[in-house]
């Protein structure tokens, strides 16, 4: 059975963690050509990828290992250029594996497409002509993308919004039309476009209206993933600190976090951290993914922690992450740049809400992971020691000389460029 704890991983050699990452989930020839290439991403597939292609743009990729979710391994791709997020969440999986893993849930995959009507002589009686019609429309939107109806999927509902209803402005008074659509694997941004667009004139019709807007909604509130962990603080003991001393601090940092947005933003960059590495490596759009999880991070009424944290009466620590979760495993890119595919393929995932569900397993982690080093030590003992060997090839380090640097750096406690520069002088002579 294939596992996702192999401790000792990042002592070895890059040629190394390739060979072991090429046998374990069986590479082929071409598949290790892509993932070992100089130019992962050939110049002429990126040419036909975005417009006015000069070259493409690198980013690590490291496995977050040790992902123990519903009972399956899972070593995670995580593209990113952040030292020690990788370390962390890989830290904290480890920890949580020890007390049975992640456990997650996502709910049915429906995505919402908008369309914006103005300027109806009889707003009311618009809106319920369109409801009238509505088993029409939902038809008229799966006849305009069958394919999704065929694999279990396509438009399944329809709602209409009166926007600023009180106001006297032509302008600002709008009925807008939510269609509520399963788009399976996939995203499913371009499919949702499809539908509205093809929408639009009926709608015009109906409400004598005009349509302005048609296009999805990045707050994806019909498509959540959560995940969950229950930690018994004797695994979140260290030397310095006990296990209820390390529980306590996280949960007053999440309280922190809810009580006040200076503290949210931080906190909840600190939960991007684990999950925009995913979903890049993935191949999905990590724009839409940020724009909806930080939405949903307001839906109270002002913006707050996205996970909680709190201790169970066994006195156990609980962290609970739900959020939208609009990525796919087919459509836009994900099959067509090569690193993606590969990042599919060691991901071993079956569907969309299983994907989903492994990103907020790595949110998840990746916050327990800063707030338990802010609570104890503080962020620049374990970050900083792996920043500094960035911080000494910024400062001109090469081959060997950068983790000679680097350590200097983290045993003079002077992790910055200005304290590089003045040892790399000193090794050159
Ligand atoms: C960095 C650690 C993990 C060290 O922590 P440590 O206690 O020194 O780790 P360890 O040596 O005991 O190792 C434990 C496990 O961690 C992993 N691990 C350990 N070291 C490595 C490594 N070099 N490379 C890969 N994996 C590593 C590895 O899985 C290892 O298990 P093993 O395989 O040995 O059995 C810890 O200090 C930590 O988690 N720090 C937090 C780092 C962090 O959050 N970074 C994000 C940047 S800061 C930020 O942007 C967000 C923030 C903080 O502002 C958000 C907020 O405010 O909420
Ligand atoms: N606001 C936003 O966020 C916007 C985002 N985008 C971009 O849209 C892209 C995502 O759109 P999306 O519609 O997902 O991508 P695609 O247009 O690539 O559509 C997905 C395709 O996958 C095929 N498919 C194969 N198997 C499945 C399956 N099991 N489930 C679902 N589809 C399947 C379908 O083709 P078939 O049915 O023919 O087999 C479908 O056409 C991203 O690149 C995103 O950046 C675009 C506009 C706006």
């Amino acid at each position: 059975m294939r596992t996702s704890r192999i401790p000792g991983f990042y002592n070895m050699t890059v040629e190394e963690r390739r060979a072991l990452v090429a046998k374990m989930y069986g590479l082929s020839g071409e598949e290790k050509n892509d993932l070992f290439s100089a130019e992962p991403l050939p110049v002429g597939t990126a040419d036909k990828m975005i417009e006015n292609v000069v070259g493409s743009f690198p980013l690590p990729l490291g496995l977050g290992l040790n992902f123990l979710i519903n009972g399956k391994e899972y070593a995670i791709p995580m593209a990113i250029e952040e030292p020690s997020v990788v370390a962390s969440a890989s830290y904290i999986a480890k920890i949580v594996r020890e007390a049975g893993g992640f456990t997650t849930e996502a709910t049915d995959r429906l995505m919402i497409g908008q369309i914006q009507v103005v300027g109806c002589p009889d707003i009311y009686a618009a809106k319920d002509a369109i409801l009238k019609e509505k088993q029409a429309l939902i038809e008229d939107a799966n006849a305009a993308y069958p394919s999704m109806v065929a694999r279990g999927g396509g438009a399944e509902d329809l709602e209409v919004r009166i926007l600023n209803e009180e106001s006297g402005s032509a302008f600002s008074q709008m009925l807008v039309l939510h269609l509520y659509v399963n788009t399976c694997d996939a995203m499913g941004a371009n499919i949702i476009n499809t539908m509205v667009e093809s929408l639009a004139p009926i709608v015009e019709q109906l409400t004598d209206g005009k349509v302005y807007l048609r296009i999805l909604s990045n707050y994806a509130d019909r498509c959540l993933a959560r995940a969950r962990c229950v930690i018994p603080p004797e695994l979140l003991a260290d030397e310095n600190y006990t296990g209820e001393e390390v529980r306590d601090g996280v949960v007053h940092a999440y309280e922190f976090a809810a009580s006040d947005p200076y503290r949210a933003v931080t906190h909840n960059k600190g939960i991007m951290n684990g999950i925009d590495p995913v979903v890049i490596a993935t191949g999905n759009d990590w724009r839409a993914v940020e724009a909806g999880a930080h939405a949903y991070a307001v839906r109270h009424g002002s913006y707050g922690s996205m996970t909680t944290w709190y201790v169970d009466h066994e006195g156990n620590l609980v962290g609970e992450l739900e959020l939208p979760m609009s990525v796919g495993t087919v459509g836009g890119s994900i099959n067509v740049h090569p690193i993606s595919k590969l990042a599919h393929k060691i991901l071993g995932v079956e569907s969309a809400q299983e994907l989903a569900q492994i990103i907020v397993s790595v949110g998840l982690a990746q916050n327990l992971g800063a707030l338990k080093a802010l609570v104890t030590d503080g962020i620049q003992k374990g970050h900083m020691a792996l920043h500094s060997r960035s911080v000494a090839i910024a400062a001109g380090a090469t081959g060997e000389m950068i983790d000679i640097i680097a350590e200097k750096l983290v045993d003079v406690k002077e992790i910055r460029v200005g304290k590089a520069k003045e040892l790399v002088e000193e090794y050159i002579k």
